[in-house]
């Protein structure tokens, strides 16, 4: 699991770095050069070679300017050609400006010739998790052009100009290519609109893992995800692998019924009971499945519910969801089911048992609660609001509980935006919920797999729902073995 820190979190343990770092009698400034060797390092990697390479680098007048003297310090005494261009030059990291001009750098201020229409790696350190709102109009007149320009572009820590807490971008930020970030992830690299313009993200250790406080946000690898998706053991019937049971689609609509019962199918061989209307479409598309076409009381024994995907708003509609919110068992409420719990909030408010919501944004907002650019905040928000688990949807899927634990999902694809992936995602999320596992890491591991399954079906071109139920069991496979699949986790 990789936890994701606020600015404040990571200062907090940079004090206390700092001070362990002092006891230790090493030299002052110890965790700028750890964080500058890293830059370095990433950036020559990327490069494959230093000599003769024309590297620019943007620096602000704060220490995440700083880390980038340095780490230009260390390419130019690797015979790279480093201009630094000084937004604030009074002030400067003094010793990274000694460190970069002693090593053969070369120095100018904003006017000066920056060198960003030729250059192969520009460095963005005019500003880190020390900034505030949008660039000012200085920085953002170099930002454009080197983003523009031909050279890999590369964030020292966070991309200037996005809230490193909330991802949020207000005015003028530095889309990169790549960002370098130290210590710890912070939020704003993997959510909301940071995560487009933060690249890849490649995490530094600087040492502050023992001085860290325990993270409030996370986000989900595939080894973390495997553990939701084991095998079965000799000695396992269906109730132990977990049985879930799907009230969804219609009689006129049966699909949205076959995507999620199939996901569900699909994601754990256990059982899948459907209670509904549509019976005779799921009845033939998965003879798998049991199906009544009765109420959810006539379904049989299951574990968990999910509730919503084609099924009405009518009152009929109403009632099958109030029956399965009146169970003590797991619940997903989505796509219809959301509006309905968003006219009657009690539905949902009154529960013990573990309910989890799928909004899309309009869904969400329904419950009057808005969506802004903080979008862990906002989940947040409305997790604590309803003593439910929320799982917004987005590029960057969100998870909140009510306690404010969440989760930032790291799979997400463009490609997932097309009809009826939300009921295969409702139908995933059933299935690992029927097992009892913590709901809200259990809705993570649902949109990771989700993400997952898309990227994989992607692949082929573009996907439609039904291919990521017939791709669901690859996936699931290649999860649990991720050394082997070719699936890669993200590099942060
Ligand atoms: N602490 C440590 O031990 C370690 C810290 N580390 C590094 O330090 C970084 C944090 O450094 P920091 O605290 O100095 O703040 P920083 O991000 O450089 O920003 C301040 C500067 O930005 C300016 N500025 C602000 N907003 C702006 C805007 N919108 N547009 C333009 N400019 C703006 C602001 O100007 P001012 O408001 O003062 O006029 C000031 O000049 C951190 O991200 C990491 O890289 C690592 O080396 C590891 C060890
Ligand atoms: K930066």
């Amino acid at each position: 699991m990789i936890g994701l820190s606020t600015a404040a979190e990571v200062r907090a343990a940079e004090v206390r770095a700092a001070e362990d770092v002092l006891l230790a009698r090493t030299r002052e400034g110890a965790l700028m050069r750890r964080a500058a060797t890293g830059l370095a390092t990433v950036c020559l990697r990327r490069l494959g070679r230093a000599h003769g390479v024309r590297v620019t680098v943007l620096v602000g007048g704060g220490n995440n300017g700083g880390d980038a003297l340095f780490a230009g310090a260390h390419l130019a005494a690797r015979g790279a050609r480093v201009t630094a261009v000084l937004l604030d030059p009074g002030r400067a990291h003094p010793a990274g400006l000694a460190a970069l001009r002693r090593a053969g750098g070369r120095v100018t201020g904003p006017e000066g010739p920056d060198g960003l229409d030729r250059a192969d790696l520009v460095l963005d350190g005019i500003v880190g998790i020390g900034g505030r709102g949008g660039l000012r109009p200085a920085a953002a007149a170099l930002a454009e052009r080197a983003a523009t320009g031909p050279g890999l572009t590369v964030a020292v820590d966070v991309p200037s100009g996005v809230d490193a807490d909330t991802g949020a971008v207000e005015g003028a930020a530095f889309p990169v290519l790549h960002t370098v970030t130290f210590g710890a992830v912070k939020p704003g690299l993997v959510v909301g609109d940071g995560r487009g313009y933060a690249g890849t993200v490649h995490l530094v250790d600087i040492g502050l893992g023992p001085h860290l406080a325990p993270p409030r946000a996370h986000q989900l690898t595939d080894a973390d995800v495997a553990a939701h998706l084991q095998p079965p053991e000799p000695g396992d019937d269906k109730y132990s692998r977990g049985v879930v049971g799907v009230v969804a689609g219609s009689a006129t609509y049966p699909g949205a019924a076959v995507l999620c019962t199939g996901a569900a199918l699909r994601t754990r061989a256990g059982l899948v009971r459907y209670a509904g209307t549509a019976g005779d479409g799921v009845r033939a598309a998965w003879p798998e499945a049991i199906v009544t076409d009765g109420r959810p009381a006539d379904a049989g024994r299951v574990q968990a519910w999910v509730a919503g995907p084609g099924m009405g708003t009518d009152d009929d509609a109403r009632s099958v969801l109030a029956e399965v919110l009146a169970t003590d068992l797991p619940v997903v409420v989505d796509a219809d089911a959301l509006t309905m719990a968003a006219r009657e909030p009690a539905l949902v408010r009154g529960r013990d048992a573990p309910t989890v919501l799928t909004p899309h944004d309009r869904e969400f907002e329904r419950f009057g609660v808005p969506v802004d650019a903080d979008r862990v905040g906002s989940a947040r928000r409305l997790a604590a609001e309803l003593g439910a688990v929320v799982l917004l949807k987005g590029d960057a899927t969100v998870v909140a509980a009510p306690d404010g634990t969440a989760y930032v999902n790291a799979t997400g694809t463009s490609e997932l935006a097309t009809a009826g992936t939300g009921d295969v995602l409702a139908g995933i999320l059933g299935a690992l919920l029927a097992t009892g596992t913590p709901a809200a890491e259990t809705a993570a591991a649902a949109a990771h797999l989700h993400g997952r399954t898309g990227q994989l079906a992607a692949e082929r071109g573009p996907l439609i729902a039904g291919d990521l139920v017939r791709r669901l069991p690859e996936t699931v496979g290649r999860v649990r073995e991720p050394g082997t699949g070719g699936l890669r986790d993200s590099e942060a």
